[in-house]
């Protein structure tokens, strides 16, 4: 999903931008990289690999500058390699880096149209280079650098890019620019802070728990299709670049992929998970009126919110049934399928005293391509539970997600073309419920109905941006786990 941060501060923003990438490393953990600007050069560290692994003393000092921008990586395009590893730069025009959060889904057409009207190179098969790069042309057409040129370019990128991005840019002259796709499918904060002289800071960020651990404010959500610039003396700009669209935010944010302490379009992360284990609870007790569970076993992490709440509305036991591994990363974002498959094992062990005999429901956020579940129901199994229910706080997946979740081939998501006993089959439990999309989505927009449509298109396989006839087709070609494997190996 990848995590992005820029940050306008009248010291040097490396040390803070770091900070601010670990705690969003659960949006990737793929690769790393920050870029930052000091008036006259920019300056670019990155790496594969964890935040933590990326940088070290030397290339910290090395990365002067008052403003600059972070990215954490898990790649929908392109591939894993370094060369596709974020913040990307472009020298012309003035010198640009740039981080995106989000899948565009007309990459080729964008390419071509680069190429042969832009008359500009993209190096790599990352989406993330063609938007820079139409950024770039669009800002090259304007006559001078001032935020009113920036605004006119990022509503020339509207006009031109399609499907999910959060981006933020270093614009060497300029200061920090950060914009929003026009249905506002990937997330993005916006936050300040004043130091003790009185002067204005600012940050952007994927999630409002990057804006806490740095002691900046949420001021208020960037808006879909809208651009914020800051310059370096902490003016901030602000303007919305794209006409009105539906507001769809990517509703897997609050699944799964966001950490609950975020806020995100206003909504706590953590109040719609555990919404998500009432509306969950009251439909196994209306099917279940008389049911015999024991007691409810949350998978770990995401899980847990939800889980602990389905107890409460079921009133039995909540028990913390499996220990995870604190030092094996997610599993869902790993790149391979045969990686994914060996660290669920690594990363989970049951304690058995609190399955012995009993019934229980173990339940997770989500069932995406069945790898977590399928071992977790056998572990439970094995750690002498009687019998074995599942629930899912989120609807069977059954459709590709392309605008930022790595699931697009439709044969890997194990809910495709599969009804729900035949799913319950295939995991091995003794009975399976999902949450219904109704339900899910009542539960994130909460009582005050906040947001009144979300991107659930890997739920009911309805897509906001619309789709050119073949694009699932050619990236199942491109991007199914057989793809990368053999792209791997050659
Ligand atoms: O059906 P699957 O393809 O296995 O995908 C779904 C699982 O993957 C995620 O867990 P993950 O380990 O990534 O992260 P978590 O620790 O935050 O739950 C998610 O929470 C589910 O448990
Ligand atoms: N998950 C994301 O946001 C990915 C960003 C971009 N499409 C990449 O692959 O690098
Ligand atoms: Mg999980």
């Amino acid at each position: 999903m990848c995590g992005i941060v820029g940050i306008v501060a009248t010291q040097d923003v490396a040390a803070q931008l770091y900070d601010g990438l670990t705690v969003l490393q659960h949006r990737g953990q793929d690769a790393a990289g920050i870029a930052t600007a000091d008036g006259t050069h920019l300056r670019v560290h990155k790496g594969n690999g964890l935040v933590r692994d990326v940088f070290d003393a030397r290339s910290m000092r090395l990365l002067e500058g008052r403003v600059g921008i972070a990215h954490c990586r898990y790649p929908t395009a392109g591939s894993e390699g370094l060369d596709e590893a974020q913040p990307f730069y472009v020298n012309s025009p003035y010198g640009i880096a740039l981080a995106h959060n989000g899948n565009l889904i007309n990459t080729d057409a964008l390419r071509r149209e680069v190429f042969e009207q832009d008359r500009r190179n993209v190096n790599t098969e990352s989406d993330s280079e063609v938007l820079l790069n139409v950024f770039a042309h669009e800002l090259d057409t304007q006559k001078a650098l001032t935020p009113d040129s920036v605004f006119r370019a990022v509503e020339g990128v509207n006009r031109r890019a399609r499907g999910g991005y959060a981006v933020v840019c270093t614009v060497l002259g300029l200061g920090l620019v950060a914009f929003r796709d026009p249905h506002g499918i990937r997330p993005l904060v916006l936050g300040k802070r004043a130091t003790p002289g009185g002067e204005d800071e600012y940050i952007v960020a994927s999630e409002s728990v990057a804006l806490d651990i740095l002691g900046f404010e949420r001021l208020r959500d960037v808006a879909p299709g809208e651009a914020v610039v800051v310059t370096p003396r902490g003016e901030l700009f602000t303007r919305q670049c794209a006409p009105p669209q539906q507001h769809a935010p990517c509703i897997f944010e609050y699944v799964y992929f966001a950490r609950p302490d975020s806020m995100m379009d206003d909504i706590s992360v953590h109040k719609a998970r555990m919404r998500m284990g009432v509306k969950l609870g009251e439909k196994i007790q209306r099917l279940r009126p008389d049911h015999d569970i024991d007691v409810v076993i949350p998978i770990p992490d995401t899980s847990r919110d939800a889980a602990l709440e389905i107890a409460n509305v079921l009133g039995v036991k909540y028990r913390e049934g499996f220990i995870k591994n604190r030092y094996v990363g997610r599993t869902f974002i790993m790149p391979g399928q045969g990686e994914r498959a060996k660290s669920v094992k690594r990363k989970l062990n049951p304690i058995p005293l609190e399955f012995k005999g009993r019934v229980v429901l173990l339940v997770d956020d989500s069932i995406v391509r069945g790898t977590t579940s399928r071992q977790i129901v056998q572990m439970a199994r094995d750690a002498g539970a009687k019998k074995v229910y599942l629930a899912s706080a989120a609807p069977p997946v059954r459709y590709p997600n392309i605008y930022g979740i790595d699931m697009p081939s439709v044969e890997e998501l194990v809910a495709h073309g599969r009804s729900e006993e035949e799913i319950q089959q295939l995991l091995g439990c003794d009975w399976l419920v999902y949450q219904d999309l109704a339900d899910l989505e009542e539960a994130v927009s909460g009582p005050k109905q906040r947001i009144e449509h979300f991107d659930s298109s890997c739920f009911n396989g309805s897509y906001v941006t619309g789709i050119e006839p073949g694009y699932f087709e050619r990236i199942e070609q491109l991007r199914s786990d057989e793809a990368k494997k053999s792209r791997r190996a050659s």
